[in-house]
Order: structure tokens, then sequence, then C-alpha cells
């Protein structure tokens, strides 16, 4: 997560931008919600929230991604706000959000989007006002959020978006200090420090309780900490990975909704109690044995096959012969054992099946990543793979 402020401008012309990345999960969603280990990277694409003083004593919410533009008279807004809630904004404490609290809420954003709203505009709109009310207060703000991730495609454009939100909206307030050096047309991307990323990071995972009704807290945390992480019943760890890890992105443009699917497995485990147990323990021990193997210094053959290694392809790559190390071999078949127990607990779907049998006839495994259910497919390429063969 990295934050840009225009400084040294008046005011009225202060302008915060907040940015904080997508991630890939490379072993172990949905059991992650469940206490299971789960592994995660944070990846180069960005959603961008850009925050400015209001006009008129109004507050505008511009989400373009969703074709959502709306704007309020700051009066409506508090309207639905006060309703067994104190305009009293605590920014460096963090409020938990509860339907029964905001019994307007739900009516309004519905009302306000009309009947031809995109589908996860209502989650948006509402963790917007949420997280604006609870950390700004009624101030008049123009807000902008924009992304370079596909939304709902399972790279966490949900968690992205209430990171950037969250610290955008925690810089405008001055909870967070941004430093005064840039210029007011200047864009300098800074990294906020750890107590206050933190805080981010509890913001956004209130903002994501909103979007995804029980989120493990890990899509939050890796776009608020960024790098490679293990990640366990709220505890994360930093892995600092030997291993170059490539690989590639799919996307099987079919939609879906990572609540619906959270919600799904959820109910599957309560009339299944001992078999989903022992599949996420299984997806446990998957997502332990990827941690040690990322920690193993890499043993990457720099171009040539030795003992042990497996050869992927000679012909399909060009004039490269590509194989694998014993890692990735090792890898391969965690993905693909991986794969074959989401299905098993019902997240995948005929497109990411479709995906996995293509790769698998180039002896490459693919497993979905994120909520699945349509989304995107990951494929782990050996490192033997030229960037030009694909
Ligand atoms: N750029 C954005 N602008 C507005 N809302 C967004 C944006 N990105 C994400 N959202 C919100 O997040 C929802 C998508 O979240 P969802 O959790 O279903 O998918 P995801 O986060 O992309 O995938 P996953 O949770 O599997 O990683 C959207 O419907 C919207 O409510
Ligand atoms: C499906 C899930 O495990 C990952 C979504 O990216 C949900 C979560 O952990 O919050
Ligand atoms: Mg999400």
């Amino acid at each position: 997560m990295a934050m840009a402020m225009a400084m040294g401008a008046p005011r009225e012309q202060l302008r915060v931008d907040a940015r904080a990345p997508g991630k890939v999960i490379l072993s172990g969603e949905h059991a992650v919600v469940h206490g299971t280990s789960a592994v995660a990277a944070a990846l180069g694409l960005y959603t961008t929230a850009t925050i400015r003083p209001g006009v008129d004593d109004g507050c505008v919410l511009d989400l373009p991604q969703l074709g959502v533009n709306l704007k309020w008279p700051l009066k409506v807004i508090e309207e639905i706000v006060t309703q067994g809630h104190l305009l009293d904004p605590k920014p460096a404490h963090v409020a938990s959000y509860a339907e029964s609290e905001w019994p307007q809420l739900g009516a309004f954003v519905e009302q306000q989007l009309g009947l031809h709203a995109v589908k996860g505009a209502d989650a948006a709109v509402t963790a917007f006002l949420f997280l604006y009310t609870s950390i700004l207060g009624l101030q008049p703000v123009t807000v902008r959020v924009t992304s370079e991730l596909p939304v709902g495609a399972g790279l966490g454009s949900s968690a992205a978006y209430c990171v950037a939100l969250s610290a955008g909206l925690l810089a405008y307030c001055g909870e967070i200090d941004l430093p005064q050096e840039n210029g007011a047309d200047r864009k300098t991307w800074i990294d906020v420090n750890e107590k206050k990323i933190d805080l981010v990071n509890r913001w956004a995972f209130e903002g994501e309780r909103i979007i995804h009704g029980r989120p493990s807290g890990i899509d939050n945390t890796v776009s608020s900490f960024g790098y490679v992480v293990k990640f366990k019943q709220g505890q994360i760890t930093r892995l600092h990975t030997q291993l170059p890890l490539r690989m590639l992105l799919t996307n099987t443009q079919v939609g879906r909704n990572t609540k619906a699917l959270v919600a799904g497995v959820g109910e599957r485990a309560l009339r299944h109690p001992a078999a989903m147990g022992a599949i996420f323990k299984a997806i446990d021990e998957i997502a332990e044995e990827v941690v040690t193997i990322l920690l193993t210094p890499s043993e990457n053959s720099g171009g040539e096959k030795k003992k042990g290694e497996e050869i992927v392809s000679t012909e399909e790559c060009g004039p490269h012969p590509v194989f694998k190390t014993e890692q990735e071999v090792r890898l391969q078949e965690l993905v693909e054992m991986n794969q074959g127990l989401l299905q098993g607990i019902g997240v995948s779907h005929l497109s990411i099946e479709s995906i996995c049998q293509i790769t698998a006839s180039y002896r490459l495994q693919s497993k979905l990543t994120g909520a699945g259910g349509g989304g995107c497919v990951l494929t782990l390429l050996p490192h033997s793979i030229l960037p030009r063969t694909f």
C-alpha cells in the first residue's frame, strides 16, 4: 500500500491518492476462512482512491468500473447515519459494522442505485458509506476509485478497494501523516509506517465484511502489507521466499461473487462437518508444504536439465527445452491436489476445469485462485520457460 498527497497546497486544493495492490492466492483459499493456513502474494496491479474536497456541502462517489456516480447533500447522509449512530468519527478506533445499527442504509443504497445497477455496486456503496462516515464524519468530499484489477475475478479487488479507500480517508483526515515536500502536481508514492498500515488494514477488514460477509482477512492483509505471506487465523508471516515464482493468470471472464461462494462452503461444512473438516485439513497440509518449498533455497538449474528434473516440453516452446526442477515438480503436484480439493468443496467451475485440462496437456498444473466459481485461474510456470515463449 502506498500513498501520495498533493502538499504545500491550500486545504481546498488538497488531494490524497492512496493505492493498494490486488493479490494472488497460491494455496489455501476458502479453507483459510475455517482457520487453516494459506499462502498469498501481492500483485503489481493496483486500485487507487483519490480524495478531494467536495463542493456545495456534498459528497460525491465516483466508481467508474461499476458505473456508479452518486452525489448526496451531507444532510441526506446525516439522516441515514444518525439512526443509532453518533456522528463523532474516531479514525484511530476501528468501528465494527453491524447491519442492525444502520437500518436505513440497505434501502437507501438500493434506491440510489436504481434497477439497472451493476451487480455488487450496492456492496461497494455500502462499504464506502460506512468507511467514509466512520473515518471522516460529514466532511464534503469527492471520492473516485479506479483499478487496474478485474473486479470480482479472484484477484482481491474488494480488498484493494477497501484498503485504498481506508488509507485515503485516514490520510485525508490527518490520521496518517504524510510528508510535506511534494509539489501540488507531482505524484510521489510514499510508504506508510507499519503501525498506520495496521490501522488501515483493520478498517479495510470491516469494509471487506460488508462485501464478503465472512472474510478471513487474508486479502486485506496482503493488500495492506504486501509481499508473499503465510496467513493463518489472522497471523501473518512474511515469507522470504528463495524460489522465483513465475505464473500465468487466465481470466475465465465468468462472473461470480465471493460472498455467495464463501457462504456456500460454510453451508456445505455444516451439512458434512467431518468430510469438509478432512478436506480443510488436507488443504492446510498443502499450504504448509508450499511454505516449506518456498523457503527452500532455489536449485534453479540455470538452463540445463539435471537429474530428478522433469521435461515439460521441447517442441511447443520453441528451441528452448522446458523442464521443471524438483521443487517445481512438487509445487505442481500440490497445485493439482489443491484444485481437486477445491472442486470437492464446490467452488470450481467448468470454465476453470477446462483451463486446467488445457494446461495439463502441456504438463502444467493449474488451480483457481481467490474464491473460484469463475474468475481467474493460476498456472505455475517452470522457471525455464522464457517470457518470449508466451
Ligand atoms: N474498483 C472498484 N470499484 C468499486 N467497487 C469495487 C472495485 N473493486 C471491487 N469492488 C467491490 O468488490 C466487489 C467484488 O468483490 P469480490 O470479493 O466478489 O471479488 P474479488 O475481490 O475481485 O475476488 P476475491 O475475493 O476472490 O479475491 C465488487 O462487486 C464491488 O462491490
Ligand atoms: C475465498 C477466500 O478464502 C479468498 C478470497 O480471495 C475468502 C477469504 O479468505 O476471505
Ligand atoms: Mg474479494
